[in-house]
């Protein structure tokens, strides 16, 4: 096992909403090693983009969110801090020194009326002491690393003059400025087409290589899951159902959710056989204020029985080979 850079523990976000309190997330628990990639899955709702809010301290303020638990951080110097006691003023250096995060939209992350070398430079003389000159000439090789052709020139655009894949490609420039340890990427290709989507994976596995930065990836996208991720952890409702390398998990998914999850990836093996839409999971992600009793995914589990999974909350159950599991009914399925 690698480095840990990344340690977190019963991590718990609640929201006060006018309908009551709201477990958005609970008993979240995983750690990231160095140069990994730990794919966050789970459809909308589920508490993946919260969980890296949390990590970057983005969230509201109390009382209107409280968050609580552990989330440790190695720092440059090799030793481990605490993100959730750290005064304000050090988080802001924080966030880009040590965890930075690219979204899927770029337009809303950069400034439109601001060009993006301007960008690309505050934010690294923001963190890093450099006279201009020097931070242009550092913004032109991070341009140049993340594969923008005529990157000096392109210093002078602004994020309309790019395509969206460049603009993603800028982001991830300026999220990578000042070398951050830790990558959140929030669904970064799910608004690009196939091919550049393809582009911008390669650049994230390559530049991983390169730095042994480890990275979050945050996707509704199982198929992407499989090209990018060592480790898979899918959410749901707030809650990590199942945690494991990402090829026992494809080969033989234990959570019925998750089986739920692949079952609605279109498979190339396939293609030409299939009739008809893909079958989606019924049913919808339940409202954190009024959650089910006992098992959370129990009102769309084809493995329900009652009596039992409407009454019994499963824990998080390590399984022999080391994976986790959240299903009274696991060992049941997995035989
Ligand atoms: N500011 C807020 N106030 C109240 N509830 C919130 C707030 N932000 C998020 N939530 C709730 O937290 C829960 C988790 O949301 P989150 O955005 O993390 O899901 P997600 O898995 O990232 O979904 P998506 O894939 O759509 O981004 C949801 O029930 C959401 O309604």
């Amino acid at each position: 096992m690698t480095e840990t850079l990344l340690e977190v523990e019963n991590l718990a976000i609640r929201f006060r909403t006018h309908g009551g309190e709201a477990a958005a997330v609970s008993d979240v628990s995983f750690r990231l090693g160095r140069g990994e990639t730990l794919a966050m899955v789970g459809e909308s709702g589920s508490g993946k983009s919260v969980t890296s809010l949390a990590l970057m301290r983005l969230l509201p303020k109390a009382p209107q969110c409280t968050v609580s638990g552990s989330i440790r951080l190695r720092g440059k110097d090799g030793g481990m801090f605490d993100v959730l006691s750290l005064p304000e003023e050090r988080m802001r250096a924080v966030r880009g020194n040590n965890l930075a995060m690219v979204f899927q939209e770029p337009m809303t992350s950069l400034n439109p009326v601001q060009t993006i070398g301007a960008q690309i430079t505050e934010t690294i003389r923001l963190h890093r002491p450099m006279t201009r000159r020097a931070a242009e000439d550092e913004a032109a090789r991070l341009l140049d690393l993340v594969g923008i052709p005529s990157a000096r020139q392109r210093l002078s655009a602004y994020p309309h003059h790019l395509s969206g894949g460049m603009r993603q490609r800028a982001m991830i420039a300026m999220a990578l400025s000042c070398e951050p340890s830790v990558l959140i990427a929030d669904e970064p290709t799910t608004a690009l087409d196939v091919t550049i989507q393809a582009q911008i994976l390669d650049l994230l596995r390559r530049l991983q290589e390169q730095t042994g930065m480890a990275v979050i990836f945050i996707t509704h996208n199982l198929g992407v899951v499989a090209e990018i991720a060592d480790r898979v952890m899918v959410m749901y409702a707030g809650r990590v159902v199942e945690q494991a390398a990402v090829l026992p998990l494809f080969e033989q998914p234990l959570m019925p959710y998750t089986q739920g999850l692949l079952r609605s990836v279109p498979r190339l093996d396939l293609a030409g056989r299939r009739t008809g839409a893909l079958p989606a999971i019924r049913g919808n992600v339940p409202d954190p204020r009024y959650p089910p009793a006992g098992c959370a995914f129990h009102p769309r589990c084809d493995f329900f029985i009652g009596g039992r999974c409407d009454s019994q909350a499963p824990a998080l159950d390590i399984t022999p080979d080391d994976r986790q599991v959240r299903c009274l009914r696991w060992r049941e399925i997995a035989a």
